[in-house]
């Protein structure tokens, strides 16, 4: 258990220094750091059981093809996601009304990540403003519902629905978190969402403005 919470330290640690470190001074948001927190998001997932397995295997698989086309050999464009936008659409790498040659584009994989990102800023917001007797599976699923849960088949959002009854509560929640008092998880909170929310907002428009908000 020692251990386990050690990590946790770590990861809860890592999430908020790799998104600090995700925008460039110019808002461009860097793949390397992007795909950092969601490692560590994931490994903070995986400490809260494994009903929440199928959700992480699925963003682990993302998170590798992002990382592939990084460590590819046209890599030097991936270092940005805007860079990573501009050479896939010049080049014409990515599927743009149905899925076809390019399953996996960096764009499409980076959209559901970026979709399940503000799961995790609405979940958080919610945790911000709880009280002791809020429930997490009740915020959890709000959060759902207002994000991803459009964007999924209903036998996605079933199998999710279920899954987050099986969320700790608030109390244990807060322990698994391992920053301290509720006080002090307010304040990493407090620190957290401003940079969870701009790298989210940064994404939204860029991928507006190129009109890729709805990539099968
Ligand atoms: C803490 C509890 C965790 C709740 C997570 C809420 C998100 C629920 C998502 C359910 C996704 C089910 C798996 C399948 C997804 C795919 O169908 C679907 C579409 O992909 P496709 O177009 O390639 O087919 N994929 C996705 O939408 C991507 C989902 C990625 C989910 C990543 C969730 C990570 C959650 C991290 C939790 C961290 C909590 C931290 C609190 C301090």
């Amino acid at each position: 258990m020692a251990v386990a919470l050690e990590d946790l330290k770590f990861t809860l640690q890592e999430v908020l220094d790799t998104f600090k470190s995700c925008l460039s001074e110019h808002k461009d948001v860097f793949l390397e750091h992007y795909v950092a927190g969601w490692r560590g998001l994931v490994r903070f997932m995986n400490c809260l059981g494994s009903v929440f397995s199928f959700i992480s295997k699925d963003a682990v698989n993302k998170i590798q093809i992002l990382v592939n086309h990084l460590n590819g050999e046209n890599g030097a464009h991936y270092v940005t996601i805007q860079s990573m936008v501009k050479y896939e659409l010049d080049s014409q790498l990515v599927d743009l009304t149905k899925r076809g040659s390019f399953p996996e584009s960096g764009c499409r994989t980076l959209l559901r990540l970026h979709r399940a990102l503000r799961w995790l800023e609405l979940f958080l917001e919610r945790l911000q403003t709880s009280t002791e007797d809020s429930n997490t599976s009740v915020m959890c699923s709000e959060a759902y519902n207002e994000s991803l849960a459009q964007h999924h088949a209903w036998i996605i959002r079933k199998a999710a629905g279920t899954a987050f009854w099986a969320l700790p509560g608030r109390a244990t929640f807060f322990d698994v978190m391992n920053v301290g008092s509720p006080e002090q998880v307010m304040a990493v909170l407090g620190d957290t969402l401003p940079l969870i929310s701009e790298v989210y907002q940064v994404t939204e428009d860029l991928y507006a403005q190129n009109n890729i908000l709805e990539l099968p």
